[in-house]
């Protein structure tokens, strides 16, 4: 099954449902593999898993991440594992800790990155070409590029096709906006601005790059406010430490790159903030980076609200490739106008 639905619109709890509904509790070997590109969504996958698994208390979990030690000669029991190609490539194929004929369910989360990220793709398809022919292989993603979709379908024989049309990509709930800046300074203040006015349940802001990130944690800070810093440079401990304190609302603000991009979920993120749009690596507007990363507002019916930071000629023919791939107007915002600002919060 190739399965496509927007962000936020609760594919998780699709994939696990249908998969915990395959495990035979009587079989004390692992049957469903859930793959994710992250560490944290590996993590916040299990949790998932875990949370709906409570009412089938003999149904096991287990985590193949980086840090999940295990013994080379340990057989594992529980019936699904959860966790990164990389962690479950090495489990399966080169310790050999379970049977991977044995199992009936394959998922591939966020399928797009994992097919479009080399050494993820070469993972993914070493530990395919090892099941059984009657493993059912599951993608789920809320974008596909057509070069992915191309090899998804190689990869999963027949599939069961659901997917949206371009236009149905980017959701209504999600408001979105521009500012225009001049420069570095005159985006801060943007940002300032925004965030003294608008009613922020919690915000995430995306920078492109590290030092950008901490360049604006820090300035932010010293304007006294809670902000918390995720980038790619931290251990994987100190990014789930990171995210744990800003689920529990210990920060209102998460500042970030990429790699927040896709799949978190924190229910309570009223607002995106683009401090930068994000730029592929032919240096034109990555769209679909831009929809994931809108999309950790919005969760599952809530509104949510999307500002974009641009600043010149070369942003504005980003936003403007942006509007045209999803077809949806972005609407220009003064943040110098403290009414126009206010009024965002009634509607
Ligand atoms: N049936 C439901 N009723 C209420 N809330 C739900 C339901 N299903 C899922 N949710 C909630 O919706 C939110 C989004 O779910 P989820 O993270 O699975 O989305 P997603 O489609 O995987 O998004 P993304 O593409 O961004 O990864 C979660 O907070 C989840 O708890």
């Amino acid at each position: 099954m190739i399965a496509q639905s927007q962000n936020g619109t609760g594919k998780t709890a699709a994939f696990i449902l249908a998969s915990l509904s395959r495990v035979d509790t009587s079989k004390p070997f692992p049957q469903v593999l859930i793959l994710s590109p992250t560490y944290e969504l590996a993590i916040q996958t299990a949790n998932v898993a875990k949370q709906m698994g409570q009412y089938c208390q003999d149904i096991k979990f287990c985590l193949a991440i980086k840090g999940e030690g295990t013994h080379r000669g340990r057989k594992i029991k529980e019936q699904v594992i959860i966790g990164t190609p990389g962690k479950v490539m090495d489990w399966s194929l080169r310790y050999k800790l379970f049977d991977i004929q044995k199992i009936n369910v394959y998922v591939l989360d966020e399928a797009n990155v994992m097919i479009a990220i080399q050494g993820h793709h070469d993972q993914c398809i070493r530990v395919h070409k090892k099941l059984s022919k009657e493993c059912q292989v599951m993608l789920f993603s809320a974008t596909y590029d057509q070069e992915v979709m191309d090899f998804a379908e190689i990869i999963v024989p027949n599939p069961v096709v659901i997917r949206l049309r371009k236009e149905e990509e980017s959701l209504e709930n999600i408001k979105q906006f521009y500012v225009v800046c001049k420069s570095m300074d005159e985006k801060f203040s943007a940002l300032s601005n925004i965030y003294g006015v608008i009613s922020i349940g919690q915000a995430i802001v995306f920078c492109h790059t590290k030092k950008t990130a901490s360049w604006l944690s820090e300035k932010l800070t010293k304007e006294g406010h809670a902000v918390a810093l995720l980038s790619g440079n931290m251990s994987v401990s100190q990014r789930i430490a990171v995210l744990n304190r800003f689920r529990d609302g210990k920060e209102k603000v998460l500042i970030t790159t990429n790699v927040c991009a896709r799949g978190i979920d924190v229910e309570q993120v009223t607002v995106v903030v683009n401090f930068d749009l994000p730029v592929d690596q032919k240096g034109k507007a990555d769209c679909e980076t831009y929809l994931h990363r809108i999309g950790r507002t919005g969760r599952f019916g809530k509104i949510g609200l999307a500002i974009n930071i641009i600043d010149g000629p070369r942003t504005t023919i980003f936003l403007k490739q942006i509007e045209d791939h999803f077809g949806r107007k972005i609407l220009k915002l003064d943040a110098e106008d403290v009414d126009e600002l206010e009024k965002l919060n009634k509607d």
